[in-house]
């Protein structure tokens, strides 16, 4: 068999031309929705990822507001950013890119954000929320991947879906949206033993562990759904996942590249969070220009 690509690029521009849709209704009345990014230091892949986030709320139709601090700021002084965007009503959400500067608490920092701003979803009440089922923001990776699956008529319930990785942002919600989508969820990470034996069971394999060629058709079951999540840098620069594409492609049934696969995704499921904020403070009247 040989594996059919799953375009994140092609399948995020969908989506995002049913959030400008949404969007331009809440410009109808008013209401601008806005996304404030803070981005502390000078590491280059951070500045990347940002200009790609602002780039994208602009095209939607959003303001994109850059908070750009020096990576010598103090803890209190970033704090107080965050406590002007939290009352600020043209602002519908909030994203403090990791990694932050060894001197500053990142948890602090998340949890200093306002939960109904934070359309990342790193905020504890929000990742708790989400775990049981009553969040209206979903983490943008997770959700992003869900929503591939389901654009591609990849079935999950029943399923045995096999996560490779166990970060906060990634892994560990990964496996919650697959078990209340009715998938049986296996977590495997660097310490696993015997990886390939769990790997080789999955109908859908989840890979986000950080490693180039991580995995490769030795792992596959024939006919499996494999999601990259991975973003390397080869030796050479150039932007790799955690999944050998070429040999896996030829055992998948469907994969996902990188670039072009769960990145935009990322990306289009912030923005869908930061419509949902501003369309819930748009009812509740707090939504301006
Ligand atoms: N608070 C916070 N929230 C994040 O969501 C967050 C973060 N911090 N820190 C860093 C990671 C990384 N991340 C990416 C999102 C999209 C692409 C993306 O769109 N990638 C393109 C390629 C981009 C390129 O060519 O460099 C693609 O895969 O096609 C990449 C990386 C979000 N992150």
């Amino acid at each position: 068999m040989s594996g059919k690509l799953i375009d994140g690029t092609a399948i995020g521009k969908e989506i995002r031309l049913e959030i400008k849709d949404r969007v331009s209704n809440l410009l109808d009345n008013g209401c601008k929705p806005g996304l404030a990014v803070v981005l502390v230091g000078d590491n280059q892949a951070s500045r990347t990822y940002v200009k790609n986030k602002q780039k994208s709320s602009v095209e939607v139709g959003m303001k994109s507001e850059l908070i750009e601090l020096p990576s010598t700021v103090s803890e209190e002084e970033l704090l107080g950013h965050i406590s002007k965007l939290n009352k600020d009503n043209s602002i519908n959400g909030i994203l403090v890119q990791l990694p932050l500067p060894k001197h500053i608490d990142e948890n602090k920092v998340i949890s200093a954000i306002d939960p109904e701003k934070d359309v990342d979803v790193f905020h504890p009440v929000n990742v708790g929320k989400m775990i049981i089922g009553q969040q209206a923001f979903l983490s943008c990776t997770p959700y992003g991947i869900i929503k591939l699956l389901e654009r591609t008529g990849t079935e999950i319930k029943g399923k045995h879906a096999v996560i490779v990785g166990r970060s906060n942002i990634v892994g560990k919600p990964m496996g919650q949206l697959l078990l209340q989508r009715d998938a049986t969820v296996t977590y495997c990470h660097s310490k696993t033993e015997n990886l390939a034996s769990y790997t080789q069971d999955a109908d859908i394999l989840i890979v986000a562990i950080g490693k180039t060629k991580f995995i490769d058709a030795e792992h596959i079951k024939e006919g499996a759904v494999v999601i990259d999540v991975g973003m390397n840098r080869d030796e050479n620069g150039k932007l790799c996942g955690d999944v050998d594409f070429t040999s896996v492609k030829e055992k998948a049934a469907a994969i996902t590249p990188v670039p072009g696969g769960v990145g935009p995704m990322t990306i289009t499921m912030l923005l869908k969070n930061t419509l949902h904020s501003a369309e819930k403070a748009y009812e509740k009247g707090n939504c301006s220009q």
